[in-house]
């Protein structure tokens, strides 16, 4: 049995329908008409403790609604959840001791209390012995560089600040599992690499499993060993970063620096190239976007010089968040990796 098992879940929202203006608000008082709206549709999922995993998908794609029945706060339409062999709704106080939760668009801190005494409110709700308390708490404060603001009401708090006291808060009983939904969301580069190299050493010292939305790709490179992507409430892909990496780098974009170029003849030759696109396409500059697996650079490289002088060119292999990007416009399909041809863990465990 996997510490994190989700089988066929699903979670439905009724959502009011109402016309627009005052006359549909007037109407929707005397009938009211609903549509029900799939959130989670079916989903099946196994997390072995210690996997640190990116939960990923476009907006509106179910991503929260799976971490909010993960958690306990939600009650699922159907299917079931154990984490730990807990079902967390059902058992939502033992669930709630041993995971931690941050949702980076809302703090969980006491708003009008200074977040040292926070931390020692929260040691007593979870009963955390002296001294791993004090050992965690330090480590803590060394981690998010929280020193100086630990005299300080979360009110007081900028965004940074209270993303790492929250962080701190949701790990400071050391939970077997945390759910980290955007949890670097808005904060700059120097406080994102304090997060990411708090929960990596949290992962690393106590095995914690990690499950993380986000829609920030420098959080997926940098913490996750695996990556399960969602869409419209169901899983399209479970694999690893790499694997897509590898699959999908096949892009390139050739980008011309022309002293000058005969755009109606360049324009006819690419309607010759398979797979060739321009994303630009003047005078002075054209970018190509290319399948490397159809055509060289060198040929593409050449058809351009037969219509313009080249002073100089460059090459760019597409990031992964355009990858992803184009999976989330349905520009490529994962279905070959979903159907189990590739052997990630996520899809090894799936198979279990
Ligand atoms: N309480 C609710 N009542 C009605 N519909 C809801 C509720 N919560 C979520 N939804 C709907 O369920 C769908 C999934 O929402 P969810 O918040 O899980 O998406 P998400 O993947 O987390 O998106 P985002 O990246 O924008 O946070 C959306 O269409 C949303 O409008």
């Amino acid at each position: 049995m996997s510490f994190i098992e989700i089988r066929q879940l699903t979670k439905q929202f009724r959502q009011a329908v109402k016309e627009p203006g005052l006359a549909g608000a007037v109407k929707h008082l005397f009938s009211q008409k609903y549509v029900d709206k799939t959130a989670v549709a079916g989903i099946n999922l196994n997390i072995e403790e210690g996997e640190t995993v990116a939960y990923v998908g476009p907006n509106g794609a179910g991503k929260s609604t799976t971490i909010k029945m993960l958690t306990g706060i939600l009650i699922p339409s159907s299917g079931t959840i154990s984490v730990g062999g807990i079902d967390p709704y059902r058992n939502r106080m033992e669930n709630a001791r041993t995971i931690g939760a941050v949702f980076g668009q809302r703090t969980q801190l006491w708003w009008d209390i200074p977040i040292s005494e926070t931390f020692s409110l929260l040691k007593d709700i979870y009963e955390i012995p002296e001294a791993l308390y004090k050992r965690n708490l330090d480590q803590f404060i060394e981690l998010l560089g929280m020193e100086d603001f630990l005299h300080l009401t979360a009110r007081k708090l900028s965004l940074g600040q209270r993303m790492r006291a929250d962080l701190a808060a949701a790990l400071l009983h050391n939970p077997r599992t945390v759910y980290l939904d955007e949890p670097t969301i808005g904060l700059d580069i120097a406080v994102k690499q304090r997060i990411r190299e708090f929960i990596r050493a949290s992962n690393k010292e106590h095995g914690t499993t990690v499950m993380l939305t986000t829609h920030d790709l420098g959080d997926i490179e940098d913490l996750c060993n695996r990556l399960v992507i969602i869409d419209q409430g169901s899983l399209i892909y479970d694999g690893t970063l790499a694997a897509v990496k590898d699959r999908f780098a096949r892009e390139r974009v050739i980008h011309f620096q022309l002293e000058s170029a005969d755009l109606p003849a360049l324009r006819e030759a690419l309607d010759r190239m398979p797979k060739v696109t321009a994303d630009r396409l003047e005078r002075q500059h054209v970018s190509l976007r290319f399948d490397r697996f159809h055509i060289t650079a060198s040929d593409v490289a050449s058809a351009v010089m037969r219509c313009g002088e080249v002073v100089d060119f460059r090459i760019d292999e597409p990031g992964i968040e355009h990858v992803i990007k184009q999976v989330y416009e349905g520009r490529i399909s994962l279905d070959e990796q979903h159907a189990g041809k590739q052997t990630a863990a996520g899809t090894e465990a799936n198979r279990r």
